[in-house]
């Protein structure tokens, strides 16, 4: 049964899933390298908690009861009374595996791992574990807090008692799942980042301006963003991440990152995360940056 949920990474995805799991009143451990990570995201958490209870969305009461059930640190042995840990660090395989070496290390035997991966094999990933069995991929989607799917994923040997209880846990968040087999990017992100990539080409080759191209998917078929304003909110390092592991994994040159991805997000210009990306964020207004 699982009660205490511990989380890696005080991202935005890592602190989502915290706000989604207090607020079903789990206990909840963020863990992340670097205090000021875990404070920045806290405030994060207190600002979108506050915002629910002022658009009437739940109760004052409610608010104080999840936050309450938060908590963080930079010890990762602060996880070791968790039953579930959900990993949302960077988006980089080398990173992962190093996760799971040291959080394997003070898990309860029992506890599941999952990964919030948006590409990586579940099954690659599983084999730097301890537990392969009870390791899979619980895939939220960006605002966690708004959105409604979670895509579940299994590697090669995850049991089913471990399927079941993560299907069980994603439905006392009040979210959807869909499941999907464990191939490159999965189903969401096979089919959404060639979409942006393809939006970032259109940007390269010079067939229209950032606001030109997000305009045109907004008005013309109806998107709630623009594919380079949801870059930018995806983040460009992550959005590029996946693009090599569709590149990589299914070796077809259809999925061949754009270069001009490549120079942001060798530039340090992240998207929103970093104040820059296809939009420059730093004054009042986001501004185009082409
Ligand atoms: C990369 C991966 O692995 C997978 C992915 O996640 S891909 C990304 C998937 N996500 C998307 O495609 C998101 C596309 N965008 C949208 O759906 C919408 O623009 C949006 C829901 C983000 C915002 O909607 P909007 O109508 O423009 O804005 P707004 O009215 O301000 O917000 C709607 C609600 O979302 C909340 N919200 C917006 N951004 C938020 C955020 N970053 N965190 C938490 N809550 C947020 C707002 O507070 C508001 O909630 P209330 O009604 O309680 O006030
Ligand atoms: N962004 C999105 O829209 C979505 C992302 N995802 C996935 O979720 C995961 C996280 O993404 P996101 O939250 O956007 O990324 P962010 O860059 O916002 O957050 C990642 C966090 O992980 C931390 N981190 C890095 N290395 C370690 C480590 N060794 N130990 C502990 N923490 C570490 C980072 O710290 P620092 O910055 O100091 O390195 C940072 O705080 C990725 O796998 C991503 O693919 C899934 C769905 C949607």
């Amino acid at each position: 049964m699982i009660k205490n949920v511990g989380i890696v990474g005080a991202g935005q995805m890592g602190c989502g899933i915290a706000h989604v799991a207090a607020l079903a009143g789990y206990k909840v451990h963020i863990y992340d390298l670097s205090a000021e990570r875990i404070e920045a995201g806290l405030a994060t958490i207190h600002g979108n908690l506050a915002r629910q209870v002022s658009s009437g969305k739940m109760s004052d009461e409610d608010r104080k009861k999840a936050l309450a059930l938060i908590k963080g640190s930079t010890d990762v042995n602060d996880l070791s009374d968790a039953d579930l840990v959900i990993e949302a660090a960077t988006e980089d395989e080398t990173v992962k595996r190093k996760i799971y070496g040291q959080v394997c290390s003070v898990l309860k035997p029992e506890a599941i791992l999952a990964t919030n991966t948006s590409s990586l094999s579940i099954t690659r990933l599983a084999s730097a574990t301890d537990r392969p069995e009870r390791f899979m991929g619980i895939h939220f989607m960006n605002p966690v807090p708004v959105m409604k799917l979670v895509e579940l994923v299994r590697g090669i040997a995850t049991e089913e008692s471990t399927f079941s209880a993560a299907k069980e846990f994603v439905a006392t968040l009040d979210k959807t799942i869909t499941v999907a087999e464990d191939f490159p990017a999965f189903i969401v992100n096979r089919i959404l980042l060639p979409m942006i990539n393809e939006a970032i080409y259109t940007l390269y080759e010079g067939v229209g301006s950032v606001e030109a191209i997000d305009t045109a998917m907004k008005l013309g078929a109806n998107h709630p963003m623009g594919p380079l304003q949801l870059a930018d909110f995806i983040g460009l390092d992550t959005c590029l991440s996946i693009m090599q592991v569709l590149h990589d994994g299914l070796a077809d040159s259809k999925y061949r990152p754009c270069p001009l991805l490549v120079k942001y997000v060798e530039a340090g210009w992240l998207g929103r995360k970093s104040g820059r990306g296809f939009y420059d964020y730093r004054g009042e207004v986001p501004v185009p940056t082409r």
